[in-house]
């Protein structure tokens, strides 16, 4: 059995790695902490998860005990991996962040967005970014993984197809994308508050968001140029999902689109692009590590729309941590991660 540490158990994106690991064959929760609920029962807790994994109890981070695991995932505010990770990695821990800490390339760009100096820019040489349709053979055996944010999931499989196809303008590309309230943590905030968000929508980060220079970063990659992107992300009244409605100029009217995104994702098996025509919605990946598609040309035009559907919590988070642990320890990538959406 592989022994896996989490630290950061409490939040909601640790709770679902522990709930996604519990039917994982292979995957054994060994540790998991929190600060505030040391020594309290995961399984009092979290009603949810009683009857298995009645004998584990929150602890302290420890990093001796961490350092003794196969598997540390990260699912802690950014920051925290960049404190740990060089001492985990020496004792031949692979790391799993779930976090922004290890995403993007540049430690001066991490400072800018993040409001504080890279923490361990030396470990940048070696961590990968874990989003396995663009990077998988790079994933296989790597230590320490950067698992991507959930609005960058979503946009980028969403235009990936265009870019590496050189079909879409890369000057104008529009990613409006819209989240759900767990997106934001399980921390107590104002703007969390069900007085809050139900029954009202609002955009925010409209004049630069932190997940816009990871965004770009990846759709540089695929475009193999510089990329020109207006990303507007939603606070929307649902607990999960995210939905991105992507705007593309294809001046290029020959090829058959829905054909391309087909034959793209044709072998990935968390990327569901959906008959030509189609809606995805969010419910419809509620709890699944599955991206829906659908590509539309609205009208004949140069304007290509692609719609884009993710659980924030899943595909978004710990659904793919997992997908790249298995990756990286040459495990089938869908062990685990197997089981269909909640909803239709
Ligand atoms: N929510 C989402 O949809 C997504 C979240 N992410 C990212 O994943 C990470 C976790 O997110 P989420 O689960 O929402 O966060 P939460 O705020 O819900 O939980 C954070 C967890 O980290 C622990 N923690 C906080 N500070 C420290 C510290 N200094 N040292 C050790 N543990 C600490 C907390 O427990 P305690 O204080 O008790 O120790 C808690 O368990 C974040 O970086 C987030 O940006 C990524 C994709 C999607
Ligand atoms: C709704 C909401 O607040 N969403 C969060 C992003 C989700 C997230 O956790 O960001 P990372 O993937 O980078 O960790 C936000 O806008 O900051």
């Amino acid at each position: 059995m592989i022994k896996i540490g989490i630290v950061g158990g409490t939040g909601y994106t640790g709770v679902e790695l522990l709930r996604l690991l519990a039917t994982h064959p292979e995957a054994h929760v060994e540790i998991i902490t929190s600060r505030s609920e040391e020594g309290v029962r995961v399984a009092d807790m979290y009603p949810n998860l009683r009857g298995h994994y009645d004998d584990l109890a929150f602890s302290v981070p420890d990093t001796a005990a961490l350092g003794r695991c196969d598997v540390v995932f990260f699912a802690t505010p950014h920051g925290v991996a960049h404190a740990l990770a060089a001492e985990l990695l020496a004792t031949g821990t692979r790391i799993i962040d779930l976090s922004a800490d290890f995403r993007l390339r540049d430690a001066d760009v991490w400072a800018k967005w993040y409001g504080q100096p890279h923490g361990a820019p030396e470990l940048l040489g070696e961590a990968v970014y874990g989003l396995p349709e663009v990077n998988r053979e790079a994933i296989r055996g790597a230590r320490l993984i950067a698992v991507p944010g959930c609005y960058p999931t979503s946009v980028q499989l969403g235009l990936i197809p265009l870019l590496e196809a050189g079909l879409a303008r890369t000057d104008n590309l529009i990613a409006d994308c819209k989240s759900g309230v767990s997106g934001a943590g399980r921390g107590a905030k104002v703007s969390s508050l069900f007085g809050e968000t139900t029954e009202s929508m609002k955009a925010y980060g409209v004049a630069g968001h932190r997940h816009l220079p990871e965004i770009s970063q990846g759709l540089q990659r695929a475009a193999g140029a510089e990329v020109g992107l207006t990303f507007v992300p939603h606070l929307t009244p649902m607990i999960r999902g995210i939905h991105s409605t992507l705007y593309a100029q294809v001046p290029d009217h020959s090829v058959d689109l829905q054909k391309l995104f087909a034959e793209r994702y044709a072998n990935e098996p968390f990327v569901d692009v959906m008959p030509a025509g189609s809606h995805p919605e969010t419910r419809s990946v509620r709890g699944a590590n599955v991206c829906r598609l659908a590509v539309h040309r609205p009208q004949g035009g140069d304007l290509v729309v692609v719609l884009s559907v993710i659980d924030n919590l899943v595909k978004g988070a710990s659904g793919q941590a997992i997908q790249n642990m298995n990756i990286a320890l040459g495990l089938d990538e869908r062990m685990g991660l197997a089981h269909p959406a909640l909803m239709p």
